[in-house]
């Protein structure tokens, strides 16, 4: 297929994101790293690739280019016009009202119930991940997600050991090092859930992250549930952010919970609440991206060690070193693969 890059639309830890147009005018989203350092990238489109909800962001294809001097590899996908979560709460006024938080967890929480289905833990659940179409929410970003089990021959995947995600939406058995299952993603939802409501991340009051892994891990304590949310959306945030994973309610009983049952009948359209995008027209969709926007991000590697303590004390000094810890720019990343190298990137 042959296609124009257009203007960049978001940049994450590992890859920048661009907006695309093919020949015959369809619009989508292309995610690019040096072909170089498209390890991750390239898994994520393994994933991705077997992956086809309405509840996902969809997968078109991969491509190699060539920017300037570089080659490129180019994941391809719907292109989500509304931009991400964080985005529609930021442009509603940086909280979002209980109704479309019931409506934005529906379609999370049913993306979710979908992966688990088939093996897959997505271990990055977040406001930033998920992805707003013109349908609504889809989880995106597959850049730490691993097949746990193959759900025909019952067979442990490769990555099954590994350990990933952001810092704040970290589970305690996952800031603990010990396991990513089905569980931790319904921790990171019910964080999600918190940052919907707030426009905030959960334990906001830390100002370090080795505090906060510290917290997460080893306290008894939970996020703080905000106390102007109703009685239904507590309940539902105690069903999801339970310290032991298996107490967690799995997304196909969270489908059934009451606030999604009722409040994610007061449908709003997404164009009401998503504010009103540039057209992609008014966006230069047609030029390249220039010089300054072809700043890809770097990846760096660091050996950890086996304990569960050791690895904790690792998780934190990385997030430390990676960057200056501030709450607005506390999105970092942390990939653990399972030869124990921590891949983490800023
Ligand atoms: N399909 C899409 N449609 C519209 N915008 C998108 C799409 N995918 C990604 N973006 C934008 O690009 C940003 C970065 O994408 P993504 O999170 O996939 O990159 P990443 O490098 O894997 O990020 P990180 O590892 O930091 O979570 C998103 O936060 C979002 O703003």
């Amino acid at each position: 297929m042959e296609w124009t890059r257009g203007h960049v639309i978001g940049r994450g830890a590992t890859a920048t994101v661009s907006i695309a147009t093919s020949r015959s005018g369809d619009v989508f989203a292309v995610k690019s790293v040096e072909l170089s350092k498209s390890e991750f990238l390239k898994r994520e489109e393994k994933i991705l690739s077997t992956l086809n909800s309405p509840f996902v962001v969809g997968y078109i294809g991969s491509d190699n280019t060539r920017y300037n001097s570089t080659i490129m590899f180019d994941l391809m996908m719907e292109y989500a016009r509304y931009g991400t979560l964080v985005d529609a709460t930021h442009e509603c006024g940086g909280r979002l009202d209980e109704s479309m938080i019931s409506h934005y967890t529906s379609q999370i929480v049913q993306g979710l119930k979908y992966l688990h289905s088939t093996g897959i833990v997505h271990c990055d659940i977040k406001g930033r991940n998920i992805v707003i179409g013109e349908d609504g929410a889809k989880i995106s970003d597959f850049g730490c997600a691993k097949r746990i089990k193959n759900p025909v021959e019952g067979l442990r995947d490769d990555q099954e050991a590994s350990i990933g995600g952001t810092p704040a939406f970290m589970a305690p058995e996952v800031a603990r090092g010990e396991e990513q299952g089905f569980p931790a993603d319904i921790w990171a939802l019910g964080c999600t859930v918190i940052e919907m409501a707030t426009g905030d991340l959960p334990w906001p009051n830390l100002s370090h992250p080795s505090s906060l892994l510290y917290r997460i891990a080893l306290s008894e304590e939970l996020p703080e549930f905000p106390a102007f949310l109703s009685d239904k959306a507590k309940d539902f945030l105690n069903k999801c952010l339970r310290r032991n994973p298996k107490e967690r309610w799995t997304a196909t009983q969270l489908v059934k919970h009451p606030f999604l049952e009722e409040l994610s009948s007061v449908k709003k359209s997404t164009k009401e609440t998503a504010g009103s995008p540039t057209s992609i027209l008014d966006q230069g969709i047609w030029s390249f991206i220039d010089e300054s926007e072809s700043q890809y991000n770097q990846s760096r590697t660091y050996s950890t060690l086996n304990s569960p303590n050791q690895r904790l004390k690792q998780l934190s000094m990385n997030s430390g070193l990676m960057v200056n810890w501030n709450w607005e720019d506390s999105w970092l990343t942390i990939r653990d693969s399972e030869d124990n190298n921590i891949r983490s990137v800023q």
